[in-house]
C-alpha cells in the first residue's frame, strides 16, 4: 500500500494575493487534477484539512505511487494557474509519498506519518517536488 500527501505550495500567499474565493476555485481545480490522475477503482483521494489532500493506493509499490505523484504534478502544471508570489510563477504542489509492502493494520498510522515527513522534506527542499519513502 502507498500513501500520498499532496499540499498546495504557498497557498496562504495565493489567498492573500488573489482572494479567498479564487483560492476556493483553486482547491476545486487541484481536486479535479488529482481525481484525473488516479486510475484504479480501489484508489481513494480525499481532502485532508485546508490545502492538503491524501491519496490511498492499495496494492501499489513505491514506483507506482511515484508515477501517480508525477501525473498529479503534470496535471496541476497543466492547469496553468498564475501564482506570481511563487518562485515558479505558477501554482505548484509538493508531494510526500510512503509505501509499505506488507502492512499490518497497526502500522497504518506509521505509513501516514512517513508520508507526512516526506511531504515536509519536499517543502524544505524547495517545493514543487516529490519525496518518496519506502518503509
Ligand atoms: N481559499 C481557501 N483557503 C483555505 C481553505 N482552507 C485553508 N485555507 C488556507 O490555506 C492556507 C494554508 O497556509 P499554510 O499552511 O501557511 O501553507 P502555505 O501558505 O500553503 O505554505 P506551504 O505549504 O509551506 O507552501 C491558509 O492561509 C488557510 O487559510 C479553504 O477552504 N479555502
Amino acid at each position: 500500500m502507498s500513501v500520498l500527501f499532496v499540499d498546495i505550495d504557498h497557498f496562504k500567499q495565493y489567498n492573500d494575493t488573489y482572494g479567498h474565493q479564487a483560492g476556493d476555485k483553486v482547491l476545486i481545480s487541484v481536486a479535479g487534477a488529482i481525481a484525473r490522475s488516479i486510475k484504479r477503482p480501489q484508489d481513494i483521494a480525499a481532502r485532508f484539512g485546508g490545502e492538503e489532500f491524501v491519496i490511498i493506493l492499495p496494492d501499489t509499490a513505491l514506483h507506482g505511487a511515484q508515477e501517480v505523484a508525477g501525473r498529479i504534478q503534470s496535471a496541476v502544471a497543466g492547469l496553468q494557474i498564475e501564482h506570481l508570489h511563487s518562485a515558479f510563477t505558477r501554482l505548484t504542489v509538493s508531494i510526500g509519498c510512503a509505501c509499505s509492502q506488507e502492512l499490518q493494520e497497526t502500522e497504518q498510522p506509521d505509513l501516514m506519518q512517513a508520508a507526512d515527513r516526506a511531504l515536509y522534506q519536499a517543502k524544505t527542499a524547495g517545493r514543487n517536488q516529490v519525496m518518496a519513502y519506502q518503509m
